[in-house]
């Protein structure tokens, strides 16, 4: 049975607004940006330029989460997932292999470049945004990257999928640090508006932090944030 497929907006101008098509499931095929269409045209694609070209939409594509808050010169989605491989870089416990992590943060975000980012609030729902997101991961992946480099498409979906279902240590580690990155970035941009924007209703996400040691940079960071808003 199809499903009926809400009009989504997204924040990538180079990715067609979805319409409303009636009975149309959504499929990554229709979300092509014009200049990977155009390429794969030609007799014998490059196909990890292809490749590139969708990882281009990340780094176009900012965060829905701060354009709703209308700062509209806010961060983009690869740079959300660059700092979080950094921060990756960070992790102290000798139990956690660090380099797994940062692998897993630079690759977690990757069906956004043709999903677009979807907030917790999008009235899209958990299961149709992981239904879309899977299915943008297979494209990108098994119909694109794996056509020049077969072992690279098969890592990045494995990576992929140990985030999604938390199938690692490494993986709940980048899980909480996709939340503790979001939560630096919300007293960036308070500190940045001089406690004119508050993301206050972000922080509720610190419930889902289960890491001791990023749920005490978390704690830490709210130390700070509420020293921040007393002082103004
Ligand atoms: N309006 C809200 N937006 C939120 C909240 N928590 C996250 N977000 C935004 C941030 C991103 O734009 C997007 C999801 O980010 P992922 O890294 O999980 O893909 O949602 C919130 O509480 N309110
Ligand atoms: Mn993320």
């Amino acid at each position: 049975m199809a499903t009926i497929t809400l009009c989504t907006t997204n924040s990538n101008p180079s990715i067609p607004r979805q319409e409303t098509v009636g009975l149309k499931v959504w499929n990554p095929r229709d979300h092509i940006p014009e200049t990977v269409q155009r390429h794969l045209k030609r007799p014998q694609p490059n196909y990890q330029l292809a490749f590139l070209h969708i990882i281009q939409e990340l780094k176009v594509q900012r965060r829905t989460g701060w354009l709703d808050y209308d700062i509209s010169e806010c961060e983009s989605i690869s740079d959300h997932m660059y700092r979080m491989g950094v921060t990756c870089m960070l992790i102290q416990n000798p139990d956690v292999q660090k380099d797994k992590c940062v692998k897993i943060a630079l690759v977690h975000d990757m069906a956004e470049s043709l999903v677009g980012d979807i907030t917790p609030l999008d009235p899209m729902g958990k299961k149709e945004k992981h239904r879309r997101e899977w299915e943008a991961m297979k494209y990108i992946c098994d119909d694109i990257l794996a056509k020049v480099n077969p072992v690279a498409a098969r890592e990045i979906k494995e990576d992929w999928l140990n985030y999604e279902n938390i199938e690692t240590l490494e993986a709940r580690y980048v899980k909480d640090i996709d939340k503790y990155e979001l939560l630096v970035q919300c007293f960036e941009y308070e500190q940045k508006f001089n406690g004119l924007k508050n993301f206050q209703s972000f922080f509720k996400v610190i419930d889902s932090i289960k890491t001791e040691e990023v749920r005490g940079w978390a704690l830490a960071l709210v130390e700070l944030r509420d020293e921040f808003f007393a002082s103004l």
